[in-house]
Order: C-alpha cells, then sequence, then structure tokens
C-alpha cells in the first residue's frame, strides 16, 4: 500500500511533516509520499522523502503565467504529481494534457475522481494510478473505506474494466492504519490522505499507526 500525505494549503510546516515520512518510511519500508504546495517542492524533496505535486497544467513550456510545468514539478524534485483533484477540478480535455504533461517530464500520475464513473473515464486517459474521493467525506473523520466501502469496490472494477495496469487508490477520511487496512481489503492499491496528518500535534505517530495497516 502506498500512503501519499497531501498537504493541500494546510498551515502546516512542510519539511516537518516530510521528514517525519521520510523517517517512517526508512524505518517500515512502507512507500509514503508528500505532496506540498508547488512553492515548497525544492525544499522538501531535499529532505529525501518522496515527492509529488498536487497538479500540473496541461501545457508544454511557452506563454503561460500562472501555470505549474511538469517540467518544472520534476526540476524541483517531484516524482509524481495528482490530476484533478476534487479541489482542482480540470476540464476532460485538460486531465489528458496533464496526464500526458506527466508522462513528459517523467512523473507518476494519479488522476482523481468523485465517484466510479469518473474513476472509469480517467482510467481511460492512461495516468499510472486513479482516486476515488467522495468529496463529502474529504476532510471528515470517517473513513471512505468505512462510510462507503461499496464506491471503492465499484472503483476498482470501473478501473480494471477499462484497464487492469492503472491502480487504484481511495482517500477521504483515512487517518489510521485501520483504515488503510480496510482499503487494501476492498482492492486498493494505496490511500490519499490529507488532514489527518496536516492538522495532527504529532504528525510522525499518525505516520506509524498509519504503515501499521499495510
Ligand atoms: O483530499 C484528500 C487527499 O487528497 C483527503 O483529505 P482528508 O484526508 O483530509 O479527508
Amino acid at each position: 500500500m502506498f500512503i501519499l500525505v497531501n498537504l493541500k494549503a494546510y498551515p502546516c510546516d512542510p519539511i516537518e511533516v516530510a521528514t517525519a515520512a521520510r523517517d517512517v518510511a526508512e524505518a517500515s519500508g512502507a512507500r509514503i509520499a508528500v505532496s506540498p504546495q508547488a512553492a515548497d517542492l525544492a525544499r522538501v524533496a531535499e529532505t529525501g522523502v518522496e515527492t509529488w505535486a498536487q497538479h500540473v497544467s496541461p501545457n508544454e513550456h511557452g506563454s503561460h503565467t500562472g501555470s505549474t510545468l511538469a517540467e518544472a514539478a520534476a526540476d524541483n524534485g517531484a516524482e509524481g504529481t495528482l490530476i484533478n483533484h476534487s479541489e482542482k477540478r480540470l476540464k476532460l480535455a485538460d486531465i489528458d494534457g496533464s496526464v500526458q504533461a506527466g508522462e513528459r517530464a517523467d512523473l507518476e500520475t494519479i488522476v482523481c475522481g468523485n465517484n466510479p464513473a469518473q474513476i472509469g473515464a480517467a482510467a481511460a486517459l492512461g495516468p499510472d494510478a486513479v482516486a476515488v474521493e467522495p468529496p463529502a467525506l474529504i476532510g471528515g473523520d470517517v473513513s471512505v473505506a468505512t462510510a462507503d466501502p461499496g464506491i471503492v469496490e465499484d472503483a476498482v472494477a470501473a478501473a480494471e474494466a477499462v484497464d487492469d495496469d492503472v491502480d487504484v487508490f481511495c482517500g477521504a477520511g483515512v487517518s489510521t492504519g485501520e483504515d488503510v487496512a480496510a482499503a487494501g481489503d476492498l482492492g486498493a492499491a494505496g490511500v490519499l490522505l490529507a488532514s489527518g496528518v496536516a492538522k495532527a500535534d504529532d504528525p510522525a505517530a499518525v505516520l506509524e499507526d498509519l504503515v501499521s495497516g499495510i
């Protein structure tokens, strides 16, 4: 199980979380990545933790003020990128363009969707993985795997029907090792989470608990 911690725009210290994630990953052998604000990619990557962008733009080099170029994310240490997070929704053509931009820059790609139908559509665009995150459960304290196990199973089936090379992740409300284990039991290859770590008083303790569920 891959554990991807999305720091969103939470007011946490990205270096404290990155350092804790690196240490817990090294001690446990678990795969843990941290996805900070674009402006923090380089200093998070310098800690040695696997670092992901929260978004990349669909465009290439050129006159695109305000874009997050996939190449720039990669040059600053990103190894992968989220695309179409529920809080950063894109048009279909732009999701496709961002997947291609990620591939061009050698970034691993995870396309997010709200429900199994979107997950099937996302899988058809050929990312490395897709992630189902029901918006109503994001930021809550009940894990998607407990609140709506069927949505995870249906997302796994939807992706598999399109392309069984595309891994399926789930997220929303994940904060414990039990949540990680439940997600794995439903067929997820990993979890996306944010508030459980970014808002924690002791992010290292939460990360240690999370890997206990792998
Ligand atoms: O959106 C999420 C991860 O990308 C999930 O957020 P929470 O873990 O805060 O529910």
